[in-house]
């Protein structure tokens, strides 16, 4: 259960434990947890909040497509299941009580026998029967509802701004619900978990009302039922081997952080180029081997750790209470000692008694237990349904952009009025009291060093994210007020740390314009623009090569023997475990740095060229960082004829080929604009611009 504040400097409410490497910080159970039931009845009770988004999550099973019978089918037999544990055990105590009464009387009703004996066999046929029955529907339930949920989940995360997704507790709550996208999603296990618990319950009422009675007809029998209850309970309550719900584990041991970066240099993909060349293998070996030796065997990760923690918590406890599972034959040895004459009648109907108790006892016991597990997965049903109401940190405006079309085919006016900006959970400026302007069509180049802020000026353009100060207009607009979808669909942007989508290439470059993303011809104008013809062309499947397959699609290839490198005349890529932090990077998708950029302008180009887009502004932060000369020309030749319609941002480092050309360029240092004007002012002025130029230009000489 989630607890409402964890500050590990209060001792009051946090413990702390030192295990190996590792300081677990604990969330401390409130006393009244000790007093066995109490902690797992709060639980219940927490449950009362998550009702409402149980009802909504059966309501939406309920209206999706075949879900209802099948829904109200699985509850049928759920319920009809449960039942049957205690019309068996009247079947058990009828066969008791003819056992009983033949001992007595030494007379046998054998048709009585026979119709009880066939009751119960009837019990345990319908028990499997039930049993593949709901197993089936569960199956096809779980088919249609994970297809409904997958979606819903792909809208929740497709809903959400930078900021918002950057947000680590708005990313630690779509985590919970990553399952999804497998088969199985963890709201839906949760309300299962809720009809299972149900189930018991139930089963426990009949089962209780069955046993009373049966009991009652025994001599002792409720003295019997009692001491066999009470170890079971002592036995489950008594010990408490699991650590707190809440806790912080952290490690400071410098070693054994460094020992497990070794690891992962030595194992990931992405370091191999670096760890070969360097001939770092011995090194690495040794100094893993000597951190080994300082560390310990006890140094490891704290799940093992963990493991290892829970595990030492005292077993001969629990072995003791087994222990007390053999009283009541005890008992029963000594009252046949002691008083002959009260005994139950025999040590058969003491054993059923014993076995339907313990059973009986146990249920209860589960559903007490099940109250963690219960809460947790109900919880997941709320969550799931919160991350439709995170709300978004860029505010939609009202002001539509794309009414007067004719106006954008001229480009779009610029102006940064005293912008500031601190990236959100930044302390720094990553701009300060930025302010310029860049008239419709023109074609502007922002330079400065490394972490100056250009890439932070393209971000603001595109409304990633808001300027903490300051105000930016469009054709005069402040860009707030205006509607995001036209913003968005007024922009096109290439950003630095482009990605590769797990799509075809034929999509990749497609969704740079989503309405046409199917459209070959365009796609393959967009290719020709972007410089990859060439690239794709090379590839075995051209324009439907995937790069990269997404994770849950990849091909799996176990224990082929070792010489096979092909089958069904594909390649087959043994390197099936990609990092996936890297996947993105072109080592991975075996295109070069340059290849993989002219990939991504395609993709740019590709929203550039549908004649009734409404692309006014070209945003273009390095685009021809991997570029090689040639390309790199090529490729401002073809950008260079858009001036006039569109208006051009790019962030470079490079001079010449573009700065010359330029209508504006905005020198940047610290994070404020300290010169703007053409190059050949800017050169004139013999600032900061012209400093840097020269250090490029001494470079050819
Ligand atoms: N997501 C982020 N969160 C926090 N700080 C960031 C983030 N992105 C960038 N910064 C910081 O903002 C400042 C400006 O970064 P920006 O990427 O705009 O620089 P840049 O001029 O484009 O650099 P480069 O030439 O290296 O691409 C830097 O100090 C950087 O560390």
């Amino acid at each position: 259960m989630k607890v409402d504040s964890f500050d590990p400097e209060d001792k009051k409410s946090v413990k702390h434990t030192r295990l190996g490497v590792w300081d677990l910080y604990e969330h401390i159970r409130p006393r009244y947890v000790n007093i066995p039931g109490t902690f797992n009845i709060q639980r219940y009770a927490a449950l009362v909040e998550i009702y409402p988004y149980v009802v909504r999550m059966v309501k939406d099973v309920m209206k999706l497509p075949n879900c209802l019978p099948l829904f109200a089918l699985y509850m049928f037999i759920s319920m009809a299941h449960s039942l049957l544990p205690a019309v068996s055990l009247w079947y058990s105590g009828q066969l008791l009580n003819i056992v009983q009464r033949a001992v007595d009387s030494q007379n046998l009703d054998t048709k009585y026998v026979v119709k009880i004996a066939a009751g119960h066999l009837a019990c345990r046929l319908g028990n499997s029967f039930l049993q593949v029955s709901r197993t089936t529907c569960r199956r096809h339930l779980d088919i249609h509802i994970n297809t409904h949920f997958k979606a819903h989940i792909v809208h929740a995360h497709t809903r959400l701004d930078c900021p918002t997704f950057e947000d680590s507790a708005v990313q630690r709550q779509l985590e919970e619900h990553q399952g999804a996208f497998g088969f199985s999603s963890a709201a839906w296990e949760g309300l299962i978990g809720a009809i299972t618990t149900l189930q018991s319950v139930l089963q426990v009422v009949t089962q209780f009302s069955v046993l009373v009675n049966l009991l009652r007809q025994q001599k002792d029998g409720i003295l019997f039922a009692l001491l066999t209850t009470i170890p079971i309970m002592i036995q489950y309550s008594g010990v408490n081997t699991s650590i707190s719900q809440a806790y912080a584990a952290v490690c400071t041991d410098k070693n054994f952080v460094r020992m497990y970066g070794l690891r992962d240099l030595s194992t990931q993909p992405q370091h191999r180029k670096e760890l070969v060349a360097g001939d770092l293998g011995p090194y690495i070996y040794k100094q893993f081997q000597s951190l080994q030796k300082l560390l310990g065997p006890y140094a490891l990760s704290f799940r093992e750790t963990r493991r290892l923690y829970i595990s030492r918590k005292p077993g001969w406890l629990s072995s003791l209470f087994t222990l007390c599972g053999e009283i009541p034959k005890i008992v029963f040895a000594f009252r046949a000692v002691h008083s002959p004459e009260k005994l139950p009648v025999s040590l058969a109907s003491l054993n059923v008694i014993q076995e339907s108790v313990s059973s009986f006892t146990l249920m209860v016991y589960q559903i007490y237990r099940e109250a963690e597990s219960l809460s947790e997965n109900l919880q997941s049903i709320k969550s799931l349904y919160k991350l439709d109401e995170i709300e978004n940190r860029v505010k939609d405006g009202n002001t539509h952009f794309l009414e007067n079309t004719l106006s954008l085919s001229d480009g779009i006016a610029i102006e940064f009025r005293n912008v500031s900006f601190k990236y959100p959970w930044a302390d720094a400026y990553a701009l300060r009291n930025v302010s310029f302007k860049i008239e419709k069509g023109r074609l502007c180049v922002i330079v400065g060093v490394n972490g100056s802020g250009k890439s932070t000026i393209l971000k603001l353009l595109a409304r990633l994210y808001d300027p903490t100060e300051g105000q930016i207009f469009l054709d005069g607009k402040d860009i707030q007020t205006l509607v995001l979808a036209d913003l968005r669909r007024s922009i096109a942007v290439l950003f630095q740390d482009y990605t590769h989508f797990p799509l075809s290439i034929a999509e990749n470059i497609g969704m740079g314009d989503p309405t046409h993303a199917f459209d070959e011809d365009q796609i393959r104008q967009a290719a020709q623009l972007g410089g990859a013809t060439e690239v794709i062309e090379k590839l075995p499947e051209g324009f439907d090569t995937y790069l990269q397959r997404p994770r849950e699609a990849r091909d799996m290839f176990v224990n082929l023997p070792p010489e096979m490198d092909t089958l069904f005349g594909k390649k087959i890529q043994n390197s099936g475990v990609k990092s996936r932090r890297k996947a993105d990077r072109s080592d991975d998708t075996g295109l070069s740095g340059g290849e993989m950029q002219r990939l991504a302008l395609s993709r740019t180009f590709m929203r550039t060229l549908n004649p009734e887009s409404h692309i006014g502004l070209l945003l273009f932060d390095e685009p021809s960082a991997s570029l090689d000369p040639e390309a790199e020309h090529d490729l401002f030749d073809r950008l260079r004829k858009l001036r006039g319609s569109k208006t051009m941002v790019f962030s470079s480092h490079r001079f010449g080929n573009l700065t010359r050309h330029a209508d504006l360029i905005l020198y940047i240092k610290m994070s404020e604009t300290i010169e703007s004007g053409t190059h050949d002012e800017l050169l004139a002025k013999g600032g900061g611009y012209a400093a840097m130029y020269n250090i490029q230009a001494r470079a050819f000489m």
